[in-house]
């Protein structure tokens, strides 16, 4: 790979020879679609999404997230600069090969967006991609929504896009890339592929699966009483609103990264196992020690409120079983223009509304609306 780059830093400065820059975007969902928002628009910009079924690339091209759209990969690639691979893991691979018997802009600069990067970076230099280069690409942003409704401009910002060049990948092509970055207010950072499998496979695959697991034990007991359902209050939401994110694209995930997750499992069932010696043994102490040790961890955790924590920005209201109250809080929001993104009543008795959850699309709202509830006496809280 990287054989020829000759030719690089002029095309990259210049763009092609219609003086635009073509990103081509394959997979134009939650994650490919909010890049394609990103940098579609941009001075010099082309975005050309592909999807391979005619309605889907038919959708992105009527929602506007991309200049142009089809379902030829010769097409869509022909010309790039920049290729983005935004395609369930499980079929990243196939779209390398594919691309790799496709005539390639030189210069051009492929990447993806997988959220395991080992396979596909040793995959990608296994073949010789003719005078391209393969940079591995990881935005650590999403949401457990998918599809191209749910993407947008905003998701990567503040968020971290971690990249894994290869040692032998042209200075030049991860600088192009990490300044077209630059569009998504990202923080892009560095490392090697099978280093963001071991820290990625902890922070985030073994919580989606805990979170699963952890949902489909409740659903097991609901069977016998649907008590269980409507008790569920915000500790649970909490910690297993991750269990709704896409099944095929987690299937890839977990089954891609499978070396990783059979080490963590392991660690994990430790974890359980030392909970359940201190309850056998009644050891209250060690309880709370166990809960101390993680009050100190997760109290450190960097102050992010996008990304890998949650999707939105979103606050907590208490509401008390008044009539109005959440219309009132709704007006109120309206007429200081501050825009509501979502409105959940969460019920914590089946017939009081407890506590209210505001989503927001941007921090500055989130901010103002805590705020002004706070001044008309209500508790809120994230
Ligand atoms: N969901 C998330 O929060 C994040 C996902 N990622 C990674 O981004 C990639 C895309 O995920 P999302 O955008 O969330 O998924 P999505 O389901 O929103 O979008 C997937 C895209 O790939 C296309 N696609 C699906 N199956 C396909 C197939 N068999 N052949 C060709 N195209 C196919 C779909 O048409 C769609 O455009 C995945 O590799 C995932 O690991 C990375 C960061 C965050
Ligand atoms: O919704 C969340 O909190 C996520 O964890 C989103 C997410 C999903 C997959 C990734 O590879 C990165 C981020």
């Amino acid at each position: 790979m990287n054989a020829d780059i000759s030719g690089f830093s002029e095309r990259k400065e210049a763009g092609s020879s219609s003086g635009t820059i073509k990103i081509a975007i394959c997979g134009v969902g939650l994650i490919g679609g909010s890049l394609a928002l990103c940098l579609k628009g941009k001075p010099g910009y082309r975005v050309v999404g592909h999807e391979i079924r005619e309605e889907s690339a038919a959708k992105c091209a009527e929602l506007g997230v991309v200049d142009e759209a089809t379902t030829s990969l010769a097409e869509a690639a022909a010309d790039a600069d920049y290729i983005f691979l935004c395609v369930p893991v499980g079929r990243l691979n196939d779209y390398i090969d594919e691309l790799s018997r496709l005539p390639l802009k030189p210069g051009c600069v492929m990447t993806d967006v997988g959220s395991t990067k080992a396979s596909i970076v040793e995959h990608a230099a296994q073949l010789a991609l003719k005078g391209t280069t393969f940079i591995g690409g990881h935005p650590m942003a999403g949401s457990e929504r998918s599809g191209v409704e749910a993407a947008s401009a905003d998701l990567f910002e503040n968020a971290y896009y971690v990249l894994t060049p290869t040692e032998d990948a042209p200075a030049e092509a991860v600088q192009a890339l990490e300044k077209l970055l630059r569009w998504t207010r990202a923080k892009i950072i560095t490392t090697d592929a099978a280093r963001h499998d071991r820290i990625v496979g902890a922070i985030s695959h073994l919580p989606h699966m805990i979170a699963v697991a952890l949902v489909n034990q409740i659903a097991g007991y609901n069977e016998s009483s649907d008590l269980y359902r409507s008790l569920a209050a915000g500790g649970f939401r909490d910690i297993t609103r991750i269990a709704s994110s896409d099944p095929i694209v987690w299937r890839d995930i977990l089954v891609n990264n499978r070396q990783v997750l059979l080490e963590l499992l392991s660690d994990w069932r430790r974890e359980m196992d030392e909970f359940t010696r201190l309850l056998e043994s009644e050891d209250g102490e060690g309880v709370a020690e166990r809960f101390k040790q993680a009050n100190d961890f997760r109290n450190r955790l960097p102050e992010r409120r996008k990304g890998m924590i949650t999707s939105l920005y979103e606050c907590y209201v208490n509401v008390p079983d008044q009539p109005g109250v959440i219309g009132r809080i709704a007006a109120e929001l309206g007429q200081a223009r501050i825009n509501l993104s979502n409105l959940h009543i969460i019920e914590s008795r089946e017939d009081v509304p407890g506590v209210l959850r505001l989503s927001f699309r941007r921090q500055d709202d989130l901010d103002r609306a805590v705020a002004l509830i706070r001044s008309m006496d209500y508790i809120v809280y994230f």
